[in-house]
């Protein structure tokens, strides 16, 4: 039997485009000879759609779509279409995240998922009421299972001491399954295929095989990176699709081909590079957006920001601002200027210092007899992002905020200054990995100007400021930010491995204090087990310090 992988990017609500979509995916993988087609989860509305699911409309709309799909769809190919259910139960949530198999103008299997996650970016328990049951449909007389997404994950334990009552997949083995159907949604996190490849080998062990559809394409902070699979009856990956794009591959599976399987594997920057290329590209897109621009400051994170927008819309779409100050150095701006002349963006230069003594001339009544401090500082970010959203509202651009992790952390940002901006493009990038994708982006030309990469890194809002003046060197900040952040590690465990005590104590201080400006911030395009976003959300007004210590 030849089934398709229906690698499909949706745009959430845009029921037609996602009909169209499907329609044509499945025309071409009938005219290639497929039987079936998979399509990933929720492919009819995208994923996720959070509290759109409340709106009636939606719903409506969501199963009107699927009636249309249903009759629409060429002849003698099963369509595999991830949809919104109604429960039919009078207890529960009205709705179920569930996939339908449509052939020939009938459904002839629908099947909802039973794990909803409900931990990081992941809300599912909020809108859908889980499976309560499960069963298996024959199409050529072979026996199917339909696992989506989380279904798949039984194993894992997302939330420590929490293990799911029900394993979806076994049921369906139990039931004769011999291949699981999985259409999924899952967002990109460096490393995430070999987690993916374990969970499709723990069903081989079982001597099933899987077909795992998942979803390409961004929206908002979630980043899809298909690379779908299709493993054997002994768990063997035989198939991945492209990752990043949606393609319509074909493949036997009963029995598989005889070439040889190919190997699951990543380049952590290349794939890190793809990822938020793809971010972006689609934040825009799927918007309304044809143009970003930046502030390009001759520093590293707007580097390679511009880097990496360059790429993904085009060096004719990225407009970049050179925004000098009276402390700005030569270096920065010759260093801006090659780098937007390497890309081949256009870039224009607009000194602050007459907006700066400006505000500085309205203050200097109110602030006489004070002294200067960060409000000055800040007053500069201020006249960038002024100019930068100027430049938006005008030219109906894009502005992209280029703070990375680190700063993020710690609050070493301007709100409505340098944090001015609708998408954070390297707000999950620690300083530190900043330099590694720079180092990568470099690795056969000089893309960004070498000297952008060793120089100590500046905000340059006062006279021969460093960051180091009020940080600690980035590679002890980012190892103290990665076990507090990602690990949920107390000041008091990090220290006992050997850290300074007092600069622990600082960056956890810092770092809890630098919630609200975390709360203000644009969405930032996730791609580490936790981001900043809706996957980390924590109090703003609650006592500081007791929990972290
Ligand atoms: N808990 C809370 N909830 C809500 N709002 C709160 C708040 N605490 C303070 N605020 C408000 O926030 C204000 C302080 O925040 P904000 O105005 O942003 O200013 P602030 O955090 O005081 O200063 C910005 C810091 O970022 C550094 N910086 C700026 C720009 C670029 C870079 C760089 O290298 O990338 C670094 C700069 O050197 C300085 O240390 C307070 O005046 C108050 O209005
Ligand atoms: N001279 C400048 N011209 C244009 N934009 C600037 C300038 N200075 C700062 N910016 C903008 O404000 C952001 C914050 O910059 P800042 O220099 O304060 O710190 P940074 O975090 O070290 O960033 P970078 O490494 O890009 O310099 C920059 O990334 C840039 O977008
Ligand atoms: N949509 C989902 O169920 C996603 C959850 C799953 N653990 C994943 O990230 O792959």
């Amino acid at each position: 039997m030849k089934i398709a992988l229906g690698q499909i990017n949706p745009v959430i609500g845009d029921f037609a485009a996602n009909r169209r979509s499907i329609l044509s995916a499945a025309a071409e993988a009938a005219a290639r000879g497929a039987r079936m087609i998979v399509f990933p989860e929720l492919a009819l509305c995208g994923y996720p759609p959070m509290d759109l699911l409340e709106h009636h409309s939606f719903l409506e709309s969501n199963l009107e779509s699927l009636r249309l799909v249903q009759h629409e769809l060429p002849r003698d190919i099963a369509a595999v279409v991830g949809y919104v259910a109604q429960n039919r139960n009078s207890v529960g949530k009205p709705i179920h995240n569930a996939a339908a198999v449509l052939l020939n103008g009938q459904c002839i299997a629908t099947q909802a998922k039973t794990l909803l996650p409900t931990y990081d970016v992941f809300d599912e328990a909020r809108y859908f009421e889980p499976a309560d049951s499960r069963t298996v449909f024959t199409l050529d007389g072979h026996t199917f299972g339909i696992a989506i997404c989380e279904d798949l994950w039984w194993e894992t334990e997302p939330v420590p001491g929490t293990r799911y009552p029900v394993d979806p997949v076994r049921d369906l083995l139990d039931q004769g399954a011999r291949t699981i159907l999985c259409p999924s949604a899952s967002p990109f996190v460096k490393g995430k295929i070999y987690t993916r490849q374990h969970l499709i080998a723990r069903v081989g062990a079982a001597g099933a095989s899987v077909v795992y559809c998942n979803m390409t394409g961004a929206n908002d902070n979630l980043i899809f990176d298909g690379r779908s699979m299709v493993s054997d009856e002994t768990g063997t990956i035989r198939y991945i699709a492209e990752g990043f794009k949606a393609c319509v591959p074909v493949m036997e599976i009963d029995p598989p081909p005889e070439n040889l399987p190919p190997e699951v594997t990543e380049d952590p920057d290349e794939v890190t590079c793809r990822a938020l290329v793809t971010g972006i590209r689609d934040y825009l897109r799927k918007t309304g957006f044809r143009t970003a621009h930046i502030g390009l400051s001759g520093g590293i994170d707007s580097a390679i920001v511009a880097v990496l927008a360059a790429w993904a819309l085009g060096p004719e779409n990225l407009t970049c601002f050179l925004l000098p100050s009276r402390y700005s150095s030569d270096h920065s701006i010759l260093d801006a200027a090659r780098l937007a002349s390497n890309l081949g963006c256009t870039y224009h230069t607009i000194p602050i210092e007459p907006s700066v003594a400006a505000m500085e001339d309205s203050l200097s009544e109110l602030f006489s007899g004070t002294t200067p401090d960060t409000t000055e500082e800040n007053i500069q970010a201020r006249v960038r992002g002024n100019i930068l959203m100027a430049f938006s509202n005008k030219f109906h651009s894009l502005l992209l905020t280029t703070g990375n992790k680190s700063e993020l952390a710690v609050g070493y940002c301007t709100l409505y200054g340098d944090m001015c901006g609708s998408l954070s493009v390297i707000g999950d990038l620690l300083k530190t990995e900043v330099y590694q994708l720079c180092n990568w982006i470099n690795r056969d030309q000089e893309i960004i100007p070498a000297n952008i990469l060793t120089k100590p890194p500046s905000a340059e809002l006062r006279p021969d400021q460093t960051d180091q003046d009020s940080l600690p060197e980035y590679h002890e900040l980012d190892a103290i930010l990665s076990r507090y952040l990602m690990q949920n590690r107390s000041a008091r465990s990090i220290i006992s491995e050997g850290f300074d005590a007092e600069t622990v104590h600082r960056i956890v201080q810092l770092t809890a204090r630098a919630e609200y400006k975390r709360r203000q911030a644009p969405p930032v395009l996730k791609i580490s087990e936790k981001a900043f976003g809706t996957g980390r959300r924590i109090p703003i007004a609650r006592a500081l310090f007791e929990t972290d210590g």
